[in-house]
């Protein structure tokens, strides 16, 4: 047994006698020949600590400090300058406005953009979803197979004075047909400094173990964002955390895991870099029918226009998006 596996089995008895929140002692067995009970979320690969493994386990993210380094991000950022320049033509890309801004006088590019979404055919983007360090965070919460299947830039635009800059209380699965949710996880990295002063991440612990809410739009007087939907009954009472993050500090969590993000106050473009990936034995489910059909309409709408095709399905969408980015391609 390694010493990160003993220290977690006793971990796991002390809790045993002192909490009831984990209540099963697993057996030697359970626990290291594969997902036991008690830990559901998380893989053993050696590299989380146990400390690590109960924290996600318990709260559904996991902040890692200093994972991507500075040159890297300086080239994110370049990459980043470059598209908005329009010196590159990037397919698939989606380049999103900030709804203040278009619905106002013109802007120049670089300051217009609010996020770059669907980066996967950018090589120099596309790196940050294949930075070894990530995956070695992202394969204990998705196992050896991983698909990266959704890639954001997100270049959070100084409010222009209506709070369309915040992003509403969310669950990233709402937009995802495939499961299992457990098998999913989003990579965040700040790209600059963020906190609460230009809108860091707002997050709202141990809602991963809930279920998919319903989702619409929040009824915000300044106007949201297209499909910046919201959980329909927010409530602002439950405990949350704003996560203060430096250039290079990446959190790792579920989709389940109901999060937001405040407004920029500041005259910056707050910066950061995402990708969710999910196991690659991850299945397609058909939504018709569920709390997510709305944004699977608002989806296809906007892909029929997107790649000019007559029909496609929300599946397609995202069997198109995925990448292979460790393993083999099984499923998805
Ligand atoms: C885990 C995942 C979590 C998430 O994905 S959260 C948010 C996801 N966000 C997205 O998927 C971004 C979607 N955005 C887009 O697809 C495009 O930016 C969008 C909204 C279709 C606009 O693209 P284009 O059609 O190329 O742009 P356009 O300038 O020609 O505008 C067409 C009409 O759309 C409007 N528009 C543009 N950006 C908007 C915005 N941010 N919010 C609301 N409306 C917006 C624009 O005003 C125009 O409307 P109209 O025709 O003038 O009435
Ligand atoms: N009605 C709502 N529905 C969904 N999400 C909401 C709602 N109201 C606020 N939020 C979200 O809650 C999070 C925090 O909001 P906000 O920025 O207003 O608070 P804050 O960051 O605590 O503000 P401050 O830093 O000024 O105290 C953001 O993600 C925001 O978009
Ligand atoms: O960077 C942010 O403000 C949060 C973005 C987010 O949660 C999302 O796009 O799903
Ligand atoms: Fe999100
Ligand atoms: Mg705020």
């Amino acid at each position: 047994m390694s010493r990160a596996a003993e220290r977690l089995r006793l971990m796991i008895n002390h809790l045993d006698r002192s909490s009831a929140t984990i209540s099963a002692v697993p057996t030697y067995a359970q626990t290291f020949t594969s997902r036991p009970q008690t830990l559901r979320f998380t893989h053993d690969t050696d590299l989380l600590t146990p400390e690590q493994r109960l924290f996600y386990e318990e709260n559904g993210f996991l902040l890692i400090k200093n994972l991507v380094s500075e040159e890297d991000i300086d080239k994110f950022r370049m990459a980043f300058e470059r598209i908005c320049r329009q010196e590159v033509k990037v397919p698939g890309l989606v380049v999103m406005r900030d709804v203040a801004i278009v619905k106002s006088e013109f802007v120049a590019d670089e300051k217009a953009v609010s996020k770059l979404q669907d980066f996967q055919e950018d090589p120099e983007l596309f790196r940050y979803c294949n930075l070894p360090q990530i995956l070695n965070y992202v394969e204990c919460f998705t196992g050896p197979n991983i698909m990266a299947m959704h890639t954001m830039l997100i270049n959070k635009p100084p409010d222009a004075g209506k709070k369309t800059s915040r992003h509403p209380m969310h669950q990233d699965l709402h937009y995802f047909p495939f499961r299992p949710a457990d098998s999913i996880v989003c990579a965040w990295t700040a790209m600059e400094k963020v906190d609460r002063q230009n809108g860091c991440l707002v997050v709202l612990p141990g809602t991963h173990t809930g279920t998919l809410q319903e989702h619409d739009y929040p009824e915000w007087e300044g106007g949201v964002n297209k499909m910046y939907h919201g959980v329909r009954d927010y409530d602002p009472k439950h405990p949350r955390v704003h996560l203060e993050m430096e250039k290079g500090d990446t959190v790792f969590f579920h989709p389940l895991l109901i999060h937001g993000s405040g407004m920029n106050k500041t005259q910056g473009f707050r910066k950061a870099i995402s990708c969710h990936y999910a196991s690659a034995e991850c299945y397609y489910i058909d939504v018709k029918g569920t709390l997510q059909e709305n944004i699977e309409n608002e989806v296809k709408d906007i892909a029929i226009r997107k790649y000019g095709l007559g029909e496609i399905t929300f599946k397609d969408t995202w069997a198109l998006r995925g990448r292979l980015v460790q393993g083999e391609r099984t499923s998805l």
